[in-house]
């Protein structure tokens, strides 16, 4: 087994999504993992899925040695995050304590109006996550090359930090350092908002009587893929990020006002400009979002047609490997009503012709 920077044992409570995933990861790597949840059927279920062994214990005051966590790992919904916090700093005077919440504010603002023990708790955030929630979606693989924010306090410790980005990192994170307030600024942006707009979307689609969305292609799919996001979770994450996110949100009202008024005349004058305009600003913005390992290196895209049969994406992948290029990124897609598929191909830039030239040579046909 690798030598961890965590010490074995890892408490983890709340196994839902994220509490199991840490848990998997965790297994994986051999560290003693205990888990506890206020669901018997949420702990069992983790449990049987081999994120860990069910607590002996609540607290130091029952625990056998070995069963006294080092680092506790708090993984539950937003809404208890800070009273779950406070209980598990006063259930083991010794350990770190760490939580994944989606906001990073209320949770530090709950542990400071309990006068609990601020030193021992630094909160985090995994910025990774998937639609559906529950043992049964973890993952060991969840965090990794994803960031993982580190919020450290005034009176976070040295010890308390190496052991929550220890943690962070033997599960494949890179650890993103920031205060709660810097996080939650970040998060509306990045995140709360996208929800929203994603939401906002896909309830137009309740409006379609034509069945529109038969002709959906990569555009819609894109935009309104986390509109399948669970809203139990996400009202507690909005409630505990409110102000931030409502800032923006108007200011994308007030774009998004500007954009109809422009559209509703395109003959009046400085119509056109104002859309062009926008959809630069557009351009400019998404160039900022950071590609494979937080680069901000953009790719260069090819698509390529596969037929819909067994083995063509294999040889496709195999015979771009033989032309010695590096797949970037990639994204499939089957294109409505035709046997093919489009596989979107990212390469670095300089290395485009080549692909083109190599795809050619070999019958591929591109299709942009
Ligand atoms: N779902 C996602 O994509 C991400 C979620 N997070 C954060 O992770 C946390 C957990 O989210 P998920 O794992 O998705 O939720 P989940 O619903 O899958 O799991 C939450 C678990 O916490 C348990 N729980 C509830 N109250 C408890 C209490 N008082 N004591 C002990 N256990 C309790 C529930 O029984 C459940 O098993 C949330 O705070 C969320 O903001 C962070 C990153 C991504
Ligand atoms: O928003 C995203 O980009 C996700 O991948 C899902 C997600 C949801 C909630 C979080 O706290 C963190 C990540």
């Amino acid at each position: 087994m690798t030598p961890t920077r965590t010490n074995s044992p890892v408490l983890v409570v709340g196994t839902g999504l994220l509490g199991s995933s840490v848990g998997l990861g965790l297994r994986r790597l051999g560290v003693d993992v205990l888990l506890s949840d206020a669901s018997p059927v949420a702990l069992g279920l983790a449990a049987d899925y081999g994120a860990g062994r069910i607590a002996p214990a609540k607290s130091i005051a029952t625990a056998a040695p070995e069963d006294v966590p080092q680092i506790v790992v708090v993984c539950v919904p937003p809404d208890v995050a800070g009273e779950v916090v406070v209980s598990q700093l006063e259930a083991w005077p010794d350990a770190i304590v760490t939580d994944v919440t989606s906001v990073k504010v209320a949770p530090l603002e709950h542990v400071i109006d309990a006068g609990a023990d601020l030193s021992r708790y630094v909160g985090s955030h995994p910025m990774a996550g998937r639609e559906t929630g529950g043992p049964l979606a973890g993952r060991a693989d969840l965090f990794t090359g994803r960031p993982w924010v580190v919020a450290s306090n005034e009176k976070t410790t040295v010890f308390g930090l190496q052991e929550v980005e220890g943690l962070a990192l033997d599960l494949g994170s890179s650890v993103v350092s920031m205060t709660a307030e810097e996080h939650d600024d970040a998060v509306a942006l990045i995140s709360h908002v996208p929800q929203l707009l994603s939401t906002a979307m896909a309830e137009r689609l309740l409006e379609d009587e034509t069945d529109a969305t038969a002709l959906a292609g990569g555009g819609l799919r894109d935009v309104t893929r986390i509109a399948a996001s669970d809203p139990t979770l996400w009202s507690q994450i909005l409630a505990a990020n409110g102000p931030r996110v409502a800032r923006i949100l108007r200011l994308l009202a007030d774009d998004i006002v500007d954009l109809a008024e422009a559209l509703e005349d395109m003959n009046q004058p400085g119509a056109r400009r104002k859309v062009a305009e926008h959809m630069l600003a557009g351009n400019e913005g998404v160039a900022r979002i950071p590609g494979k390992h937080g680069s901000r290196r953009t790719f260069t895209n090819v698509t390529v047609m596969v037929d819909d049969r067994p083995g063509q994406l294999a040889r496709l992948f195999h015979e771009i490997g033989e032309a010695g290029i590096n797949v970037e990124e990639l994204d499939i897609e089957h294109s409505p009503g035709a046997n093919i598929g489009l596989a979107t191909i990212g390469v670095l830039p300089e290395v485009r012709q080549k692909l083109l030239d190599e795809l050619d040579a070999r019958g591929w046909k591109v299709a942009q």
